[in-house]
């Protein structure tokens, strides 16, 4: 990759630890619910050979969801809120095509500002080879990953192929996540879920929930004054690296330039649902389970006033002036 692509920022960053598969303190940090780069795994060696052409001669007929956005800047949004919500401004537009016509979309940017993130759930649509090379994947290994680790079912395979200098701007999931580079290099940053305050994200009614409200490489400190205090870890990825995105956990994902063509960056992450929760709750509660408690809070005013935009105002009358203040003391 070109290091001359990295993005600069205001704040301080550690690195994210790279691990062989074989070394046990990878999986000691995995069951911190801590961030590593795992190398050796395999995980999706078969697919090493997935380049456009290949994609193209064997991914079959099926539609495929493919964001454009005039900036490089792909913030998701949950599309069915996004209708009702008469004010919100698409920050992407979604398009639904043939594996061609993505082709063609890509061919177009390179003369327009226009860039294109194809994001698509791997399923049955695919041509066979694909699937002998998704049946050679490394389930071996996840699995006895997702069994030592406690973790839910595998929920979806997300792959993503995305042109050099996409943003996929800062964001948590609510499940664990193993990242598989294919091709090209992506610099992840990572923040801990400790930082919630620090990261302002959206209501959880908005059809931005997940997202922060702060871009990264302009923050608004009248704004989000806290974003100062962030401590994010990073890392490069590149082809044959898996990382570990522990739920809860948020991060901003950027393909970099790269020096050879084509210049785009393929991925396919696996996501699994969280671990049951403990017999024994412990106190005090972990930063996940607190943004856990948060979310349902949100979730159960906006549902009992029936009205998003009421929440705010019914939060402020709980805490102005009565836990603002004072101490329970
Ligand atoms: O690779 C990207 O651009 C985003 C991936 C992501 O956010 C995820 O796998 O959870
Ligand atoms: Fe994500």
């Amino acid at each position: 990759f070109d290091s001359n692509s990295i993005n600069k920022y205001p704040f301080p960053s550690e690195q994210i630890p790279r691990l062989s598969v074989a070394d046990p303190e990878t999986y000691r940090l995995i069951k911190e619910s801590k961030p590593v780069i795992i190398t050796d795994t395999n995980l999706v060696g078969s697919a090493a050979k997935w380049d456009l052409n290949y994609l193209h001669e064997n991914l079959g007929k099926g539609l495929f969801y493919v964001y454009t956005s005039n900036t490089n800047k792909f913030k998701y949004y949950n599309s069915n809120r996004a209708e009702q919500c008469k004010s919100f401004v698409n920050p992407t537009e979604r398009h639904h095509v043939t594996f061609p016509q993505f082709l063609q979309m890509l061919k177009r940017c390179s003369c327009t500002d226009e860039k294109v993130y194809l994001q698509q759930i791997l399923n049955d649509t695919v041509g066979t080879n694909i699937v002998d090379d998704f049946l050679q994947f490394n389930w071996d290994w996840v699995n006895k990953c997702k069994a030592a680790f406690g973790w839910g079912q595998l929920s979806s395979n997300l792959l993503l192929i995305g042109l050099e200098g996409n943003i996929t701007p800062v964001h948590y999931d609510e499940q664990e996540n193993f990242f598989a580079q294919i091709s090209g290099y992506k610099r992840c940053i990572l923040f801990s879920p400790d930082q919630f305050d620090c990261l302002y994200p959206h209501p959880v009614a908005h059809p931005c929930d997940r997202q922060s409200q702060v871009d990264l490489s302009n923050p608004d400190y009248k704004r989000f004054p806290k974003f100062r205090n962030v401590r994010p870890t990073e890392a490069i990825v590149g082809p044959g690296d898996v990382l570990y995105i522990p739920m809860y956990w948020w991060h901003q994902i950027e393909s970099l330039l790269s020096r050879g063509l084509p210049p785009v960056t393929v991925s396919v992450n696996f996501w699994y649902k969280g671990s049951a929760l403990p017999d024994k709750i412990e106190y005090p509660l972990t930063p996940q389970q607190r943004v856990s408690v948060m979310r349902n809070v949100e979730k159960m005013l906006a549902a009992a006033l029936d009205d998003p935009d009421k929440v705010g105002g019914l939060l402020r009358s709980i805490v102005e002036g009565r836990y603002t203040d004072h101490a329970l003391s």
